[in-house]
């Protein structure tokens, strides 16, 4: 942080300065719009003389953000005392007057972290003057949800998610005064059924699932569904142009891959993720509509695949009694069996200054790039192990930096992957290349794409050519010359949209810029003012870091 910037932030109007307790010493608090703090240490307790005009020379400054506090409660400060005659111990109240201040802290690997600093009053009123100083200068924070609606799938992942959630999550919410309305939901598609039709929206400031990335895609679907019925939008239009969904989504992450959280926040861990939520991130997501025949199918927010993925998930869903493992005994399964699909991918590429796959240009926070475009559809026939669309990088735990590393969250375009008929060898090549550094894209039989819409027509049994491409009104647009074949056909996969296997092989996609909005702020490039942080030095005085 620059001199001059905290120097912005300490002369703001002060809205409330007071001398209190920390620990044994007197300080000097001060807030602001901006910051609480910037106190100096005045004198330690013990040395203290009747009234707190003693200004000590060795003053501390230390600060925190407004925008990274939780909240302020009035709390007890006890402690455990052993009577003089060594008989039992017994709870001594200390601090009659004590208040809290939680705030937030960045530890390493993007997790956050809350804090707790305490605070002691003279009297009850000065306690409750801060207290409520506090509370009301966080509510002015119109980013912030002050009520949320949240589903909780408890059959994810490892079937902790309602654990996870009151015991990590409710706690945090409560501090941050946020209410809530919890469903833990009965069977598949409750929370997309409940959103859709039921759910007074205006009542909330947000929706919270409790799950992996398919309890995500329920709560999309319900959200997006119900945005366009309202404004009377025709979601089976694969070009009709999609209104963007007022109400913020935040994933606790409790599922098997939870990737669209890794993807976003760039851990998946539940306290950082609802960190995001209290602080009211706002990360807008990209969304694909996916359709077959004109007639429409599902969104997409993280991972279309078929072949390889659609294959591992075909495979998964009857083991799910094995928990998230299933997708490792899966994944192992059809590696071996090594299927490859013969089919037509016709595409429309996206405009040159959107970047390319290969850019090594990583999607952090703030990264928002130009909408529309027209182009000309490119057409590739093939035989492929797998056809991948990543609209975002598809990190996850098991794949930390993805299936695409320089995808981008919010830039109206997917990366497709098209990974042709190869050796085992070189295939695991390339699948183990997404569990370390090396770039899985540079492989003969690999080829990556940053596209606006594309279209997959799967070989017909009996060999007939799937698709032609003809100009309409100077834009090239691909159009299907023969009929559907039904999906039950072999030789044709399955596509794993965000973990849900699709019906058709045939599937037009287009990508929907920013249609949704995430509590989340993508990943965060480490600066230098991370590193201003709270520490307590044991012994010593609290410290602020550079
Ligand atoms: C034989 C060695 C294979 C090593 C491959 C490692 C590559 C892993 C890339 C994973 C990308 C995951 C993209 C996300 C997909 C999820 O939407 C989906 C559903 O998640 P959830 O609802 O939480 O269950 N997960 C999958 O499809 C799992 C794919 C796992 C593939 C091994
Ligand atoms: N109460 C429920 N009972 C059964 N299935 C459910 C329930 N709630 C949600 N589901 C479905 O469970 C599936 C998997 O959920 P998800 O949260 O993605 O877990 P996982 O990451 O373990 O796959 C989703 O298809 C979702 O629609
Ligand atoms: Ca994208």
């Amino acid at each position: 942080m620059l001199i001059s910037e905290f120097f912005i932030m300490v002369n703001q109007p002060t809205l409330l300065s007071t001398q209190l307790f920390y620990k044994d010493r007197v300080v000097e608090v001060t807030l602001n719009r901006v910051m609480l703090g910037f106190w100096k240490e005045i004198e330690t307790r013990r040395k203290r003389s009747a009234s707190f005009n003693c200004i000590s020379k060795d003053a501390d400054h230390h600060f925190l953000l407004v925008s990274e506090i939780v909240g302020a409660r009035e709390t007890k400060e006890e402690e455990d005392q052993t009577n003089k005659d060594g008989g039992r111990k017994h709870r001594v109240l200390l601090y009659p007057y004590a208040f809290t201040v939680s705030y937030t802290e960045r530890t390493k690997h993007h997790c956050w972290r809350y804090k707790d600093i305490i605070f002691h009053c003279l009297d009850e009123a000065q306690r409750q003057q801060w207290v409520q100083t506090i509370n009301n200068q966080l509510s002015l924070l119109s980013i912030r949800p002050k009520r949320l609606l949240v589903y909780i799938n408890p059959y994810s992942g490892k079937q902790r998610g309602k654990w996870i959630y009151e015991q990590r999550v409710a706690p945090l919410f409560s501090r941050a005064s946020i209410s809530t309305d919890v469903i833990v939901t009965e069977s598949a598609n409750h929370a997309r059924d409940h959103l859709k039709t039921e759910v007074d929206l205006k009542q909330y400031d947000g929706v919270v699932c409790v799950g992996g990335d398919g309890m995500f895609s329920e709560v999309v679907h319900g959200l997006v569904s119900r945005t366009q019925s309202d404004s009377r939008v025709d979601q089976n239009q694969p070009n009709q142009d999609l209104v963007p969904c007022a109400l913020r989504i935040g994933i606790i992450p409790a599922g098997s891959t939870d990737c669209i959280c890794y993807s976003t926040t760039g851990t998946n861990d539940p306290v950082t993720s609802a960190l995001h939520i209290i602080m009211g991130d706002s990360q807008p997501m990209d969304v694909c509509s996916v359709h077959h025949n004109n007639t429409f199918l599902r969104y997409s927010v993280s991972l279309l695949g078929y072949g390889f993925y659609g294959d591992v998930l075909t495979d998964s869903e009857r083991k799910r009694w094995m928990g998230p493992s299933r997708y490792d005994f899966s994944g192992l399964k059809t590696f071996l069996t090594h299927q490859y699909y013969e089919g037509t991918v016709a595409f429309l590429p996206a405009e040159d200054n959107l970047g390319n796959p290969r850019d090594k240009i990583k999607c952090m926070t703030g990264c928002y790039r130009s909408r529309d475009g027209d182009g000309v559809w490119r057409v590739i026939r093939g035989k492929f192990l797998a056809i991948n669309a990543a609209s975002m990088s598809c990190a996850c735990p098991r794949s930390p930096r993805g299936l695409s590393p320089y995808a981008h969250l919010a830039d109206g375009t997917t990366d497709l992957i098209l990974v042709r008929k190869a050796s085992r060898l070189d295939f695991l090549r390339h699948l183990m290349r997404h569990t370390n550094k090396d770039d899985q894209f540079d492989m003969s039989f690999v080829e990556v794409h940053r596209v606006r819409r594309f279209r997959f027509v799967p070989k017909q049994s009996n060999g007939i050519s799937e698709v032609d491409l003809s100009e309409t009104s100077g834009k090239k647009i691909c159009n299907q010359v023969c009929t559907a074949h039904p999906n039950n056909d072999t030789g044709h996969s399955n596509w794993n949209c965000d973990g849900e296997i699709l019906p058709h092989a045939d599937i037009q996609v287009s990508v929907h810029c920013q249609l949704i909005r995430l509590f989340a702020r993508g990943v965060e490039r480490r600066t230098t003012f991370d590193t201003y942080t709270w520490s307590v030095i044991e012994g010593s005085s609290l410290s602020w870091q550079a």
